[in-house]
């Protein structure tokens, strides 16, 4: 049975420890990969079928942008310039949507994207991600993708694109390499249709159908 959000929010805040989801287990399963690999594409129909919550760290940003959180700015001025918000900003929008979500399955999809987010949420949540998919898919394909996107982001302009890459490559990349080490990495090849990749996703999820909503 599902708790209230106020019983959540008690058990959530006020454990022995101070820590945040320690007595509730959580299943949490971290989707990365270069930006335009198709990671929202997938958690849309990973929801479908495996009753998950779909957390976009990005699309939880751009809604604190337009509530005129005082952020705002920016965040608005570092994803133009395609660098990493710090973590304390993203972290804070993750627990407060995990909590107010009432589901104990989560996707957390463009996080962590640094060492800096993945300690972090470490630290202050204690939680482990289950796995990890990595969504992997050429630059030029994901360059092509982004450039047709048509959702009128600030950042999907060729010279941000740039950027992002370069981020994903530097800071984003050690992170999945992290998490290889830990045999938790399952890697899907992106580049193929929507269809083709959301097959492979399936058969990664489908220990999971069982405890489908
Ligand atoms: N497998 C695919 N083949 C072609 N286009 C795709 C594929 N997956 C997603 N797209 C399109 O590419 C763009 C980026 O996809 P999106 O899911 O937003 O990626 P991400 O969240 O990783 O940036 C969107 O316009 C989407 O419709
Ligand atoms: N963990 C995160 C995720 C996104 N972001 C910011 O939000 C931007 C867009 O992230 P996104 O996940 O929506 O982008 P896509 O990979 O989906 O294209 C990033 O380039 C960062 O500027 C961040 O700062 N920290
Ligand atoms: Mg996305």
């Amino acid at each position: 049975m599902m708790r209230s959000l106020e019983n959540q929010l008690t058990t959530m805040f006020y454990d022995v420890n101070g820590n945040f989801a320690a007595d509730k287990k959580f299943v949490v399963v971290f989707v990365l990969g270069g930006p335009g690999s198709g990671k929202g594409t997938q958690c849309a129909n990973i929801v479908q079928h495996f009753g998950f919550t779909h957390l976009s760290a990005g699309d939880l940003l751009r809604a604190e942008i337009k509530s005129g959180s005082e952020n705002g700015t920016m965040i608005q001025n570092m994803i133009k310039e395609g660098k990493i918000v710090p973590s304390e900003v993203t972290i804070k929008l993750l627990q407060q949507a995990m909590l107010e979500s009432g589901n104990d399955k989560f996707l957390i999809d463009g996080f962590p994207r640094n060492e800096e987010n993945r300690a972090a949420f470490e630290h202050v949540t204690k939680i482990e991600p289950e796995f990890v998919l990595f969504f992997d898919c050429s630059e030029e394909e994901m360059e092509q993708r982004l450039l047709s996107r048509n959702q009128g982001r600030v950042d999907d302009n060729i010279e941000t694109i740039r950027k992002r890459f370069r981020v994903f490559v530097e800071s984003s990349i050690p992170v999945i390499e992290y998490y290889k080490a830990k045999g938790k990495v399952s890697k899907i090849d992106a580049g193929k249709s929507v269809d083709e990749v959301f097959e492979d996703v399936k058969a990664i999820f489908s220990p999971y159908s069982a405890q489908a909503a």
